[in-house]
């Protein structure tokens, strides 16, 4: 019997929520090694260090363009869930690109996880039988249909 396809999911975190990203894969790790991971430069390598058995693949780090890499993937609607542990207390340089992020998976449906207890429930929903992604917000077909 042949098996579906690996969903993907993102994986991102500022420095100060790397530690809490990593402790939170460690105790998921059984549930995570059903997706490909992708993640953002050096996020990914710390989780490819530490989750040997799991697919990780690494774009380039945040602040060069990371997170817009991501964003590409989910205009492509190829990602099934971000878990973006974000600081909330230190200003980051490229914080347009982690705006851009977060708005461009709010309009194509895509589930994002901030915090570690929106992680919890993320990964509970994405890994409960039966669950299947949203299609895409309908004002992006409005967007396309609309008259010049
Ligand atoms: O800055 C980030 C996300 O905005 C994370 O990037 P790194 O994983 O490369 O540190």
């Amino acid at each position: 019997m042949s098996q579906s396809p690996k969903r993907t999911i993102a994986m991102v975190a500022h420095d100060k929520m790397k530690p809490v990203l990593l402790e939170w894969a460690l105790e998921n790790k059984e549930a995570l090694k059903k997706f490909n991971i992708v993640a953002t430069g050096t996020t990914g390598r710390i989780l490819a260090e530490n989750l040997p058995e799991h697919s990780i693949v690494s774009y380039k780090s945040g602040p060069l363009g990371g997170d817009l890499q991501i964003g590409a993937l989910i205009s492509n609607d190829e990602l099934e869930a971000l878990f973006f542990l974000v600081d909330p207390m230190t200003p980051q340089p490229h914080d347009v690109d982690v705006k851009a992020l977060i708005r461009i998976s709010t309009l194509y449906e895509t589930p994002v996880a901030c915090n570690r207890t929106t992680a919890d429930f993320v990964l509970r929903g994405i890994t409960a039988p039966g669950y299947t992604k949203r299609a895409a917000h309908p004002m992006i077909e409005e967007y396309v249909q609309r008259s010049v």
